[in-house]
């Protein structure tokens, strides 16, 4: 893949999407367990990740209906730069969710998705930084969380997406170092927009903390990238 200064060369979102993919050298991914996550992070972890994989009769393994999915504390580092992307390469930029050093201080989290069932689902554990109401976690970090799984939910089904509109009703307050379950589902598709409903809960689904329908565009990542 080559790109250059002018436009014209991105005019393929969906191809310029795909560059953190191939990467030069193996990026880290930090959705894996570290040793601050707690027993409820790690017993939701297992249960998805044990379904990723379906052992057969003959003893061999096939794909599962879940998917894990690699997190990054970047997207375009490990992309193949040209002058193109030189500006953000070079810059310092981390993706929000990923940008305390300290585990288990802010956000852990992990994603998997269906593709059988349009479903993606998010085990966030809320770390002591994310405090908003005393004891319980802020609602701008629970928004972050809707916002990455309904994100990567979207982009999943069609390319690179932004947020047009988050539409939360905050139920029930998350009490700060607990760990929560995000189920975000494809509610509808209609040309650039896309249409997800996400609902945050305790791990056990006893108590739902919040209610989220989600909007999101399709855009063309060329046009942002100009205006970085
Ligand atoms: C393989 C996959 C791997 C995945 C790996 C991904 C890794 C990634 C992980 C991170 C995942 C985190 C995900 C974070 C995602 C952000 O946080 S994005 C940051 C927050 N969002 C923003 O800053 C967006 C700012 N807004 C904008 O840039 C522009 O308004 C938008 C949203 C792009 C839309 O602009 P536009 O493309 O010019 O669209 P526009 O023509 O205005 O509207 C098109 C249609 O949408 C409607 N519309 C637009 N906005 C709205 C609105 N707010 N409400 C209702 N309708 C609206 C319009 O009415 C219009 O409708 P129609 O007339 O066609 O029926």
């Amino acid at each position: 893949f080559t790109h250059s200064r002018s436009s014209p060369s991105c005019s393929s979102s969906v191809q310029l999407w795909t560059l953190p993919l191939p990467f030069l050298s193996k990026p880290r991914d930090f959705s894996v367990p570290n040793s601050s996550w707690g027993p409820e992070m790690m017993r939701l972890y297992e249960h998805y990740n044990s379904q990723c994989e379906v052992e057969m009769e003959g003893g061999g393994k096939r794909e599962g209906l879940w998917r894990k999915l690699p997190s990054y504390n970047r997207i375009l580092k490990y992309a193949t730069g040209g002058v193109y992307l030189s500006k953000i390469i070079q810059s310092k930029a981390r993706l929000f969710t990923r940008n305390i050093r300290e585990p288990g201080a802010a956000f852990e989290y992990v994603l998997f998705a269906n593709s059988e069932e349009q479903k993606c689902v998010g085990i966030f554990q809320a770390g002591h930084l994310l405090e908003g109401p005393p004891g319980h976690v802020h609602g701008g970090a629970i928004a972050t969380m809707i916002d990455t799984v309904t994100g990567t939910h979207a982009s999943m089904l069609s390319g690179p997406v932004m947020t047009a509109n988050l539409n939360i009703n905050y139920r029930s307050p998350i009490p700060l170092g607990s760990t929560v379950l995000l189920e975000s589902c494809l509610d509808k598709k209609e040309g650039r927009k896309i249409i997800i409903t996400c609902k945050v809960m305790s791990t056990d689904g006893s108590k739902v903390h919040t209610e989220t329908t989600a909007l999101f565009l399709s855009i063309n990542v060329c046009h942002l990238l100009e205006r970085a």
